[in-house]
């Protein structure tokens, strides 16, 4: 396992590895009230566990994740809540110090390597300077280091590889080499936003496995995905966003395969990837709230077929079903299990 560095503290048997609590994140507007784009949002996770982070377009998955490496636009402001990670609150943390557990505790990988990546260096000055701008090791090293890293995600001829820009490789090796530089520091928690949804399904297996590794090794990863097949496959835990705020959490296959909020249900029944196969996909009737305009109560009731007036106009807190699972909808503890 990776050890926590500067004075942060390990997790222990009964602390996560990252403890989000009570969440709040708005973006301002010309007019009117801010948007209440994270609501009161919380999930844990512990070392060598991934949680998948799913929900429809504008659910709040990647603002929530922005809240907690602090990457916020200069228009969004936390309002409250805590990201405790290794002891301490990242939200509370100073600017210079949340940069050093920023790309070194913290590894993250995005959809996009073309952006996380910058195309004006070759490989080798990227890997290395991350490497040397957090003190882990010495120019020497650093080079021996951004070799073996490439080696390790699968790039081949990674000696020759190293001097190539981002550019010059495929969309897939370009993805690998951002994995290689989120890993290169021995992250204790990897963030990734959607990192297989630009590369075919090999490359997209490949990359889950080189995950999986990682994993293995320790390392907390949080998946942000509206892929539930790729959540099913890879993610222990899972959260389910809607409107800003969590509606439901469970163990990856407990959520897929007796979902209890109705809008899990639905995001089921639309996938392609899950459970969509041997039947017609059923697309969940119209689309997110614009958050200007949340539905009071259960923001999803308006598309919910369940919906039962007037009780679902009532806000609903998440329902602790048992140790493992919680859902926000009254009727979610109807069957126990
Ligand atoms: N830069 C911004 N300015 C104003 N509002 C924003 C901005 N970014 C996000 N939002 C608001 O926050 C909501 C949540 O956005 P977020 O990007 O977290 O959704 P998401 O679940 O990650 O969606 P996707 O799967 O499309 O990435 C959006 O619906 C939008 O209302």
């Amino acid at each position: 396992m990776t050890e926590p560095r500067d004075g942060a503290t390990a997790p222990t048997a009964t602390e996560p590895l990252l403890h989000v609590a009570d969440l709040h994140t708005e973006f301002r507007r010309e007019q009117g009230e801010p948007l209440r784009a994270v609501d009161g949002v919380s999930f844990d996770i512990a070392p060598g566990r991934a949680l998948a982070i799913v929900g429809e377009s504008g659910s709040g998955k990647s603002v929530t994740m922005r809240t907690v490496l602090r990457l916020l636009p200069r228009t969004a402001r936390t309002t409250a809540g805590t990201a405790r990670f290794q002891g301490r609150d990242l939200l509370t943390l100073s600017a210079r110090d949340m940069r050093r557990v920023r790309g070194r505790d913290i590894g993250m990988v995005f959809q996009n390597a073309m952006e996380a990546m910058n195309p004006t260096l070759t490989l080798e000055r990227q890997l290395t300077e991350h490497l040397l701008w957090h003190g882990i090791c010495g120019k020497a090293e650093a080079k021996k280091r951004a070799v073996q890293a490439l080696a390790d995600v699968g790039i081949p001829e990674p000696e020759r590889r190293i001097r190539v820009y981002p550019f010059q490789l495929s969309g897939g090796m370009r993805q690998r080499a951002m994995i290689a530089m989120a890993m290169i520091t021995q992250p204790a928690l990897l963030i990734a936003d959607e990192p297989t949804t630009a590369v075919d399904v090999t490359v997209q297996r490949q990359i889950l496995d080189l995950l999986a590794g990682l994993k293995e090794r320790g390392t907390g990863i949080i998946m942000i995905t509206h892929d539930l097949g790729v959540a099913r496959y890879f993610c222990d835990d899972a959260v389910v966003m809607y409107a800003g705020r969590v509606v439901e959490r469970a163990p990856t296959r407990d959520l897929l395969d007796t979902p209890r909020h109705p809008y899990t249900r639905g995001l089921l029944g639309s996938s392609v990837e899950v459970g969509g196969r041997d039947r017609p996909l059923a697309p969940i009737p119209g689309s997110p709230p614009d958050l200007a305009r949340r539905p009071v109560g259960c923001a999803f009731h308006p598309r919910c077929a369940e919906a039962q007036l007037p009780r679902c106009r009532e806000d609903q807190e998440l329902i602790e079903i048992s140790t493992t699972r919680a859902a926000a909808c009254w009727r979610a503890g109807d069957d126990d299990d």
